[in-house]
């Protein structure tokens, strides 16, 4: 959908027609692009705020708290006090000051939660993405080792080998090493994955074809692609660490000649603490442990935000304030208005008898990404689709056709927002449904029972690890739970044979079709239920011409035989042209020109429907044939609509 220059790496804003999506009518905006590193960073959020506030004010106290506090074991004469000005949090059983404690404390364990983060981290990336890249042996031993790792019960293992260091020597690093050496394996098998993933992209190929090393792909290409997910661990590796330090102090197994914030709830509970109510000796170290891990987990979110873009939401107050200006509607040549008000009888008659045909009718309708930078993708759109008509969607990358379709659908998630207009479905009942007005469950059942849809990059969108059968049958169960095992079955044949493939498919996997089958059954999964209306989007990237053309002709062929109507969107204006009954013309958000095919390739009115048209050469100076007849310059044919059958050669 978002289209990134391959030489400048940036969104299709940039282009020359798309930018003016983005970009508020009559208000210019100054927009410093932001740099690769900076567009890395989170934004600012209240909770990174109050995390960031957390996080670093107790690492303050904890680097320069023990330097400004006296001796934590310096014993006075009065235990148990409460909280005075003396002692501003009171003192311990032996008469220790708990606030030297609490920095000494805090110190000690910050030392634990850090150099465990660092070590459980380093031990995670090398035996996850060393061996998830190298594969072979390495893998498999690294894998094993991991495994092994893995399966071991943690707390046991931790409190065996702490057993075994004597006392004396269990300072808080034999702690952190011990913590560190046990809680690195599941951090490992997510690395792993992921390079196993990256290794095959084609960017890592190309690396490898250009000759560069393997230590430079692994630190160049892969590692930086790994950074948040490492930056997601390494906090997460901190907090359990905190956790787990003072749950050993607790049991006596932690840190003996250190101070950390268990040893220190170990001293509050040996000295009965809770039984005298201090609370102050108790209270104290463990706000610090949950605010700290309170304080990471929402530093946290925002390392999330950088692994999925998609998690980004915009600023409230630009969504509130609808940052994109709606435009007023332009007149457009072509394109359904509401009626003018000196219409003849005539006139008046023939748009009663449009809206009597018409299954879907779309007014005015405006889509906006609500992101830092509004993108206003749908710019009052109105067009309608007959029944059983093909309308064609055509239009530059990024120009619209795919948010339109998805708003039609209200399968449109935010950013995205529809800011205005209407989507009316005309059942065949004559009952009129408002999409945009259906809640969650009415819409469910809407969906695919009466408009389904073949998504762009369609082959992909099976689920490889489900047989053809379970995946249509999915969708008979759902939306017809009564029908019997045996009819699902014979309807999942039935629409298997009307794209063209053998029914013996049916129990194959995805992988063992080739992708213009996997196309076909995409279309059939779409035809399950007999829609009313069909949207394609770019249901044929990525297939060779042959069998685009085969899957084409199968369309057109479907709707003569069952009458539903198809919105098809695609950038190729002379495919369309060939399948169409009406065109739209979309530019940056804006339809610019929507009349019949016919019209559109003998006077396209619109200067850029011209460039279009102009930016596809004819070969033989004929056209209107290829697609209906599978002749390039034979204009009779069986599967031809009326539409075409005049068609000129331009
Ligand atoms: N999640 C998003 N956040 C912000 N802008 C988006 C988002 N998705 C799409 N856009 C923008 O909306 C505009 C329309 O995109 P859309 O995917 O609908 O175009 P398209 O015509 O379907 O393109 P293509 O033919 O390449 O799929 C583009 O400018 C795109 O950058």
């Amino acid at each position: 959908m978002t289209n990134i220059s391959p030489l400048t790496g940036s969104a299709d804003e940039g282009a020359p027609l798309a930018g003016t999506a983005s970009e508020p009518a009559g208000k210019p905006v100054k927009q410093g692009r932001a740099s690769g590193m900076r567009a890395l960073l989170p934004s600012w959020s209240p909770k990174l705020a109050i995390g960031l506030f957390l996080v670093l004010g107790i690492g303050l106290f904890g680097i320069f708290g023990p330097m400004l506090v006296g001796d934590p074991n310096a014993i006075n004469n009065i235990g148990m006090t409460e909280p005075s000005g003396d002692y501003w949090l009171g003192t311990t059983q032996t008469g220790q000051d708990v606030l030297a404690q609490l920095a000494h404390a805090t110190r000690g364990s910050l030392q634990v939660g850090l150099v465990v983060g660092i070590l459980a981290t380093v031990l995670s990336a090398f035996f996850g993405i060393i061996g998830g890249y190298a594969g072979g042996a390495v893998d498999e031993g690294f894998n094993l080792f991991s495994n092994v790792m893995l399966v071991i019960p943690g707390l046991p293992l931790v409190i065996v080998i702490a057993g075994f260091v004597p006392a004396e020597d269990r300072g808080w690093w034999t702690v952190a090493l011990v913590l560190a050496v046990t809680s690195w394996a599941a951090s490992a098998r997510v690395l792993r994955a992921q390079t196993l993933s990256l290794r095959n992209r084609d960017y890592v190929a190309a690396a490898r074809v250009a000759g560069e090393k393997r230590w430079r792909i692994v630190t160049v290409e892969i590692l930086p692609n790994l950074l948040p997910l490492l930056a997601s661990q390494f906090v997460f590796a901190i907090i359990a660490a905190i956790l787990s330090e003072a749950g050993l102090s607790f049991l006596g197994l932690g840190a003996s000649n250190s101070h950390t914030l268990g040893t220190m709830l170990f001293f509050a509970q040996n000295g009965f603490a809770l039984q005298y109510e201090a609370w102050w000796w108790f209270g104290p170290p463990g706000l610090v442990i949950a605010l700290f891990g309170c304080g990471l987990s929402l530093i946290n979110f925002s390392i999330d935000e950088i692994i999925n873009p998609k998690l980004r939401v915009a600023k409230p107050a630009a969504a509130k304030a609808g940052a994109v200006p709606v435009a007023p509607p332009v007149p457009v040549a072509g394109v359904a208005a509401e009626a003018p008000p000196t219409e003849s009888p005539a006139e008046a008659e023939a748009r009663a008898e449009e809206r009597r045909n018409a299954v879907l009718t779309v007014k005015g309708l405006n889509v906006i990404y609500q992101t830092e930078k509004p993108v206003h993708a749908v710019k009052d759109v109105s067009i309608s689709l007959g029944r059983g008509e093909i309308l064609g969607l055509a239009g530059e990358s990024g120009c619209g056709k795919t948010t339109l379709a998805y708003a039609i659908n209200r399968l449109h998630r935010p950013p995205a927002e529809v800011a205005s207009g209407s989507v009316t479905f005309h059942d065949r009942d004559g009952k009129d449904i408002d999409l945009l007005a259906l809640d969650k469950e009415e819409l469910r059942q809407f969906r695919w029972a009466k408009l389904s849809m073949v998504f762009q990059g369609a082959m992909n969108s099976l689920n490889p690890v489900i047989s053809i059968h379970e995946q249509l049958d999915d969708v008979l169960t759902t939306h017809k739970p009564d029908m019997p095992k045996k009819e699902r079955r014979e309807r999942c044949e039935e629409v298997l044979r009307l794209v063209g493939v053998d029914p013996q498919r049916l129990d194959s996997f995805p992988h063992e079709l080739s992708g213009g089958m996997r196309q076909r059954v995409m279309i059939a999964m779409a035809m399950l239920l007999d829609p009313q209306v069909m949207i394609m989007d770019e249901p044929t990237t990525a297939l060779d011409v042959v069998v685009q053309r085969g899957i084409l002709r199968e369309i057109i062929r479907l709707r003569d035989e069952l009458g539903f109507a198809v919105i098809f969107i695609t950038h190729d204006l002379p495919m369309l042209l060939e399948l169409s009954d009406r065109i739209a013309v979309m530019r940056a958000g804006e339809v610019v020109e929507y009349a019949p095919a016919d019209q559109i390739y003998e006077s396209p009115q619109h200067p850029y429907t011209r460039q279009l048209l102009d930016s596809f050469p004819s070969l033989t100076g004929e056209r209107g044939a290829f697609i209906r007849t599978g002749e390039s310059s034979e204009r009779a044919g069986g599967l031809r609509t009326p539409n075409a059958n005049e068609r000129a050669p331009r």
